[in-house]
């Protein structure tokens, strides 16, 4: 459905001095260092799935999205949505895309948000019948007949963003690039948007790039994600695959009826304590599992309460970046 091939895209960026003289004497400069934005990224996204594209600032994610939209020429690399070029069919490809950013509404400020639907369904050329059963359906998954009246500068954010998701499937897409969908948003918000994108993927079909800071997108809405950094893919798996590559350690949280005397050390356990009365054991799974060492952690003494915990995807994160 969609394909990144060996996708670059450098911008050059001109030295610029300070002042009226060195601005001037700037714009005849030619003296340029190469930002390597998106830097040989492969990957391909299949019908129906629901991906994940995250990474630090200025890894390189909302430029690939621009390249995938059509919005920015690749600097070399290929790229398909639905079988086609972006770049030499855009107008074909508009057809089967809707895109958001987060960071900026595509809907006219000014107008109430009926009449910024009414001139996307103008330019999508949708039919009457269509475009009233897309009102219906999406009033009623998202709520914005409430709103549908309201300029869209008065708008929550909120708000806005419901508008903004719906506008980007007016023309009933197969592919959705979503920006940082959930940026700045109360917890409400992203809990009925995050429905909304689920119920997309999942009964509709769509497929689904996403790219957010919010690990809680990622873990809820996810099947697969692709991690870049300084403009490099740096893993394409599930979060499972993910927290594996990384190697943070397992944890397990053992209460005793009294506190054991003789706690043998085991390969494989890289940190013990003791917090709150509560044994804490960081464990490597692939040199010690599970099992085996719930079995020692019953002959240390009587256990009355038992935790495993995989690592906090947010930790898991923070060691890649
Ligand atoms: N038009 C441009 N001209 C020059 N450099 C650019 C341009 N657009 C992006 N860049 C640079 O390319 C790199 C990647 O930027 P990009 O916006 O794709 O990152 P990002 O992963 O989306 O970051 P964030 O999470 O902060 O939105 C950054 O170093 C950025 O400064």
């Amino acid at each position: 459905m969609i394909v990144a091939d060996q996708l670059n895209k450098h911008f050059k960026i001109y030295e610029t001095k300070r002042g009226f003289v060195g601005s001037m004497t700037s714009l005849f400069s030619t003296k340029h260092h190469l930002v390597k934005a998106v830097n040989d990224i492969s990957f391909e996204v299949k019908e129906g799935e629901f991906v994940g594209y995250i990474g630090p600032n200025g890894a390189g994610k909302s430029t690939t999205i621009k390249m995938l939209s059509g919005i920015l020429h690749p600097t070399s690399g290929k790229i398909e949505v639905s079988g086609l070029s972006p770049q030499k069919r855009r107008k074909e490809v508009a057809k089967k895309i809707g895109i958001v950013f987060g960071q900026r509404t595509q809907l006219w400020w000014d107008l109430p948000l009926r009449d910024s639907f009414d001139i996307l369904k103008e330019m999508y050329k949708v039919p009457d019948a269509k475009y009233n059963q897309f009102l219906k359906l999406y009033d009623d998954m998202l709520q914005i007949g409430k709103f549908m009246n309201t300029p869209v500068r008065k708008l929550s954010l909120g708000q806005r963003m419901r508008g903004d998701l719906a506008a980007a499937m007016i023309h009933d897409p197969d592919v959705l690039f979503l920006d940082e969908p959930t940026i700045g948003l109360d917890v409400n918000a992203k809990t009925s948007i995050r429905a909304f994108l689920k119920e997309l993927n999942s009964n509709e079909k769509k497929t689904i790039l996403l790219t957010t800071h919010d690990m809680d997108d990622i873990e809820q809405l996810c099947s697969r994600v692709i991690v870049i950094n300084h403009g490099q893919l740096v893993l394409d798996g599930t979060l499972d695959d993910l927290k594996q590559t990384i190697g943070l350690p397992s944890v397990m949280e053992v209460q005793y009826r009294s506190k054991p005397e003789n706690i043998e050390p085991l390969h494989g356990i890289e940190k013990m304590s003791w917090e709150n009365g509560k044994l804490i054991l960081l464990y490597d799974r692939t040199i010690l599992s599970s099992p085996a060492l719930l079995q020692s952690v019953t002959k240390w003494g009587e256990p009355i309460d038992i935790q495993m915990k995989e690592p906090e995807i947010e930790e898991v994160i923070r060691k890649i970046y």
